[in-house]
């Protein structure tokens, strides 16, 4: 299996390459250069399967040859082996027609776990393969910071530099990046959003000077391996739902379009999918661009869903790629439009290959009465992330016949006040987080400014 960019001039890389390349050289990110097929009796045959042999089998044709089918199944059973539950990615029935796919039992509590804990093992591989090192560079809006750490924290040749927007995460998710006490581990604490934050991000890979002396490497989703992880439980929950016979609609707290597009990825490899809900806060710009095809950032506005905080979507551009007819020049120069005026339209071509997705916007309102409606009516907690996921999903007018999954994504207790708000009652951390309170915290805090950052980085990788 080969990699391509979505902006046409990267040399094309195999699966360890792009693993740890992360973010293409012409600034794209790197997609399969085709879409590996599963037909219906292939999918039926997955059916019972546990967690890690599945998703062994959904990720075998990314992966090519560079893991044997014997190591690839050795690094799932690991990875997927640290989660509380059996099931690793339980589905819970709220009403006739919606479903919740709880994806936080991982160890940091969001569905960020699944995929880094298989990222972690990864670039263990591939790095002990070369003897190389790797200095990681990540954004985070609260989850991806904690799951990454967790995934790497104390491994020899990965160091890792984690950048979150000071006062614009909750207090657990600050607690679980900046309580790990590892040589390894460096949080910084910027003024400004988490798009300021990925995008110095994006910057430094493309800075020579930073990177003719480090290798640097991504944890967030623009690294391809983010999203393989990700495809696997919208088949465990198709598989579970009576896949692949019948097709199911997910609904997906949308952010980063990570998530929902590896949903996308698995409607691509033949898994029957209905629809996906794309579900988005007040920071609406994919509901804006899914609906109206503005693409168009505004400033962002702080939520009770932080983690969903977000203006400028990475991976809205591998969409546009494949939707759009894979011309990785053309998506290169529309992008450039899209830096420069921070807004661009969709095109024709791009609006109709888009069809699979269509979208919904909840303000803290629909969110709290979504946590509320979960909570009275079903007895299920929802963290509000999810919560916006439920209010699309239940707006979206899905046929009755169609199962819904709405996408899990964080564990209540990692948002406790707003979901005291919404239902009156205080959700607990589970015990496998430990004493997150009683611990430490140790970050640096950084001006808004990527030279500031930069020279920070710098001056601490080894
Ligand atoms: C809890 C939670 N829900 C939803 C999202 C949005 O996911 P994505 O960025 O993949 O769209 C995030 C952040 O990515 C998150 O942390
Ligand atoms: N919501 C994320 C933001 C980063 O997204 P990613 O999926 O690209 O890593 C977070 O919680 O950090």
């Amino acid at each position: 299996m080969k990699y391509v960019s979505t902006r046409g001039e990267a040399p094309s890389l195999d699966f360890a390459e792009v693993t740890l390349a992360g973010l293409a050289s012409d600034g794209g990110l790197y997609v399969p250069e085709s879409w590996p097929q599963f037909s219906a009796a292939e999918i039926a045959a997955m059916r019972g399967l546990p967690y890690a042999e599945l998703a062994a089998r959904v990720m075998e044709p990314f992966v090519g040859d560079c893991l044997t089918p014997q190591r690839l199944r050795e690094l799932t059973a690991k990875a997927y082996g640290r989660f509380a539950h059996k099931a690793v990615t339980p589905l819970v029935q709220l009403d006739e027609q919606h479903w919740v796919l709880e994806l936080f039992h991982g160890p940091t509590l969001a569905f960020k776990d699944v995929a880094l804990q298989m990222l972690g093992l990864l670039f263990e591989e591939f790095l002990g393969r070369e003897e190389g090192s790797l200095t990681i560079v990540g954004a985070t809006s609260g989850d991806t910071g904690s799951a990454a750490i967790d995934a790497v924290a104390g491994l020899d040749n990965v160091e890792i530099f984690m950048l979150h927007p000071k006062g614009r995460v909750s207090d657990v998710q600050r607690r679980q990046m900046t309580t790990v006490r590892a040589p390894n581990v460096h949080n910084i604490a910027i003024d400004g959003s988490f798009d300021d934050a990925q995008a110095m991000v994006k910057r430094i890979f493309a800075d020579k000077d930073v990177t003719a002396k480090h290798r640097i490497g991504a944890v967030n989703s623009i690294n391809w391996a983010r999203l393989m992880a990700q495809v696997v439980y919208y088949f465990a929950a198709s598989l579970q739902l009576g896949g692949p016979e019948r097709s199911l609609a997910f609904s997906v707290p949308t952010g980063n379009f990570g998530d929902v597009f590896a949903g996308h990825v698995a409607a691509r490899m033949g898994l029957p999918i209905e629809q996906l809900i794309v579900a988005t806060n007040v920071n609406d710009i994919l509901h804006r661009a899914l609906s109206e095809g503005d693409y168009s950032a505004g400033s962002v506005t702080p939520t009770s869903a932080p983690s969903m905080d977000i203006q400028v979507s990475s991976n809205f551009e591998r969409l546009l790629f494949d939707v759009g007819g894979r011309d990785g020049l053309a998506l290169a120069e529309q992008m450039r439009g899209f830096d420069t005026a921070k807004a661009m339209r969709l095109t024709n071509a791009q609006t109709k290959g888009a069809a699979l997705f269509t979208s919904a916007r909840a303000d803290e309102g629909d969110t709290s009465q979504a946590m509320r409606w979960a909570y009275e009516q079903c007895g299920e907690m929802l963290d509000p992330h999810t919560a916006i996921g439920l209010h699309a999903a239940r707006a979206a007018g899905i046929d009755p016949a169609i199962p819904v999954v709405t996408l899990a994504t964080a564990h209540p207790a990692k948002f406790p006040d707003a979901v005291e708000r919404a239902t009156g009652i205080r959700p607990g951390l589970p015990a496998r987080v430990g004493d997150l309170f009683a611990r430490e915290e140790s970050f640096v805090e950084l001006p808004g400014t990527y030279e500031a950052v930069r020279d920070h980085i710098v001056g601490h990788a080894t």
